[in-house]
């Protein structure tokens, strides 16, 4: 479980959190969804230790091993697909053998249907292919907590359902911690167990929702999620009322 007691954070005359208290279930997809400029980012940020917050703590992040998706898919313009995982996955304890190496980052692109553009250079992909290479990266290195920050934002609903679909069947063979930041209430219903919306800034908490649904059954037309994102819906604009 990844606790933020009472953080506190300030750029400038921003104040962007407030006292904000948050829970990110151990083994859950805690979903946070908030619009432009509430501070999404920052709290990745600093749950990765990016960013250090002016007061208050956060728990259950520590030496904890974390992969961090960000919001365009960073790839090494001149290394291979292939080159790119190996990267990642050199630096990582246990797994110095080259061969090795090469084994589970052809491995991981094989999860991602992606096998076939190992020696690819990531501009000759397209973006959708770029972002299932950055989800196949996260989960090759296998962080214990996942940090995603609007992975999917920039793809059409159907190249978005299709990752989705790929990252939930990745997310279950080792179900990191994950916090996942969005503005977008179709992601939030499908991708999370737990869904926190915030506010503008300074960011407080105006809903909480637990996903009735399970991962594997969830389809936008689900009842069950439409009530949920009606619920959503309701509270943001509840909000700007
Ligand atoms: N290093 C910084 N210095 C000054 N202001 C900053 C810094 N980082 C972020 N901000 C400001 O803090 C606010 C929140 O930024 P942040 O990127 O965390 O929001 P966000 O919710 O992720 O936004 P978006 O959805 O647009 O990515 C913004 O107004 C931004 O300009």
């Amino acid at each position: 479980m990844i606790r933020l007691v009472n953080v506190q954070k300030r750029f400038g005359e921003l104040l962007l959190f407030d006292g904000l208290n948050l829970r990110a279930p151990g083994g859950k997809v805690s979903v946070i969804l908030g619009p432009s400029g509430c501070g999404k980012t920052s709290l990745l940020n600093m749950l990765a230790g990016i960013l250090q917050p002016e007061g208050g703590r956060i728990e259950g992040v520590g030496t904890r091993r974390i992969s961090y998706l960000f919001q365009e898919p960073r790839l090494i313009p001149w290394r291979t697909i292939r080159g790119n995982l190996e990267f990642v996955l050199q630096g990582n304890e246990g797994l110095t053998e080259r061969l090795e190496v090469r084994r589970r980052a052809e491995e991981a692109l094989a999860r991602v249907g992606m096998r076939d553009f190992a020696d690819a250079y990531p501009a000759e992909l397209s973006g959708g292919m770029r972002q299932r290479a950055v989800i196949a990266r996260a989960f090759a290195y296998p962080g214990e907590i996942l940090l995603m920050d609007e992975p999917l934002q920039a793809l059409d609903l159907a190249r978005k359902l299709d990752l989705v679909e790929w990252f939930l069947s990745l997310w279950a063979e080792t179900t990191p911690t994950t916090v996942f930041v969005t503005h977008d209430i179709q992601e939030a219903m499908i991708l999370g167990d737990y869904i926190t919306v915030f506010s503008a800034p300074p960011a407080r908490i105006i809903k909480e929702i637990e996903n009735p649904v399970p991962p594997a059954e969830r389809r936008l037309e689900d009842p069950r999620l439409m009530s949920v994102e009606a619920e959503l819906y309701r509270s943001i604009l509840d909000k700007r009322s």
